[in-house]
């Protein structure tokens, strides 16, 4: 199958050293109205919570009914459900957030096959570069929540606890949802990284794991009231 050429690969291309000349310092404006576009469109956003998971999903599995009850629970909370708008998990989550009467989001990108947002999205954007986009989800929400998924997942996962740990943003819950999907990692995390001194305690205290939608929502909850009184001078960080 044919391959669209798509921005990001034009950004990170390693071979055609000619054009990194000409063509780069240009891109940046492209960059810049990107960042520019996601600013606008999600400033007035209500508190919400960035679900991802896997583009695989099928629905009518457990997983994407996991995805469905995560974002009708989320919905019923008060909380957006933010996505990258594709399909799977992400479609499970806009789809019951949406069914619940909740504000569902999809910040989708720009890949080499042709696909356009799911179904089931009330505010849409499109991006070309994955790092305007993974800012976007950043900045946006107030907590993740990670279905069982696959690189995509884990380096959005990953990315968060990083700028937890290195205090880039404070406080951000992210909760892990299917304990027998995670919790090979978590071992891991454990038994590796933690024994080998490479992560501490309080690193792995980041993650909550469960296959419990309504703790998932109770813990994300209670961290956005927590920093809404930080917001409000109420608390301290
Ligand atoms: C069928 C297929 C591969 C479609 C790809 N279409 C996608 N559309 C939107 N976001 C995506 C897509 N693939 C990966 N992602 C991003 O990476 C995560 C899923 O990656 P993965 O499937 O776990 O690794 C999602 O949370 C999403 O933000």
């Amino acid at each position: 199958m044919k391959h669209r050429i798509t921005n990001d690969t034009h950004l990170l291309d390693t071979i055609h050293r000619g054009e990194w000349k000409h063509r780069d310092s240009w891109r940046a404006l492209r960059i810049l109205s990107e960042f520019v576009e996601g600013f606008d469109t999600l400033a007035d956003l209500e508190p919400a919570v960035s679900v991802f998971g896997s583009a695989r999903t099928k629905p009518g599995t457990a997983d994407y009914e996991l995805g469905e009850r995560l974002g009708a629970a989320l919905a019923k909370a008060g909380l957006g459900v933010i996505t990258g708008g594709g399909p799977g998990a992400m479609e499970a989550a806009n789809r019951g957030a949406r069914e619940a009467g909740g504000v569902s989001i999809g910040l989708g990108i720009e890949l080499p096959f042709e696909q356009k947002l799911n179904d089931y999205i009330d505010i849409g954007l499109d991006f070309r570069y994955f790092f305007v986009r993974k800012t976007m989800f950043v900045k946006y929400s107030q907590a993740f929540c990670v279905l069982p998924g696959g690189y995509g997942t884990m380096d959005e996962l990953f990315e968060a606890l990083t700028l937890v740990q290195t205090k880039k943003v404070t406080r951000f819950p992210v909760v892990l949802l299917g304990v027998d999907f995670w919790s090979g990692l978590i071992d891991w995390l454990r038994d590796r990284m933690l024994h080998t001194t490479k992560i501490s305690e309080p690193d792995l205290d980041l993650l909550l794991l469960t296959d419990d939608v309504d703790e998932a929502v109770a813990h994300v909850v209670k961290e956005c009231a927590f920093l809404r009184d930080v917001d409000t001078g109420k608390a301290d960080v």
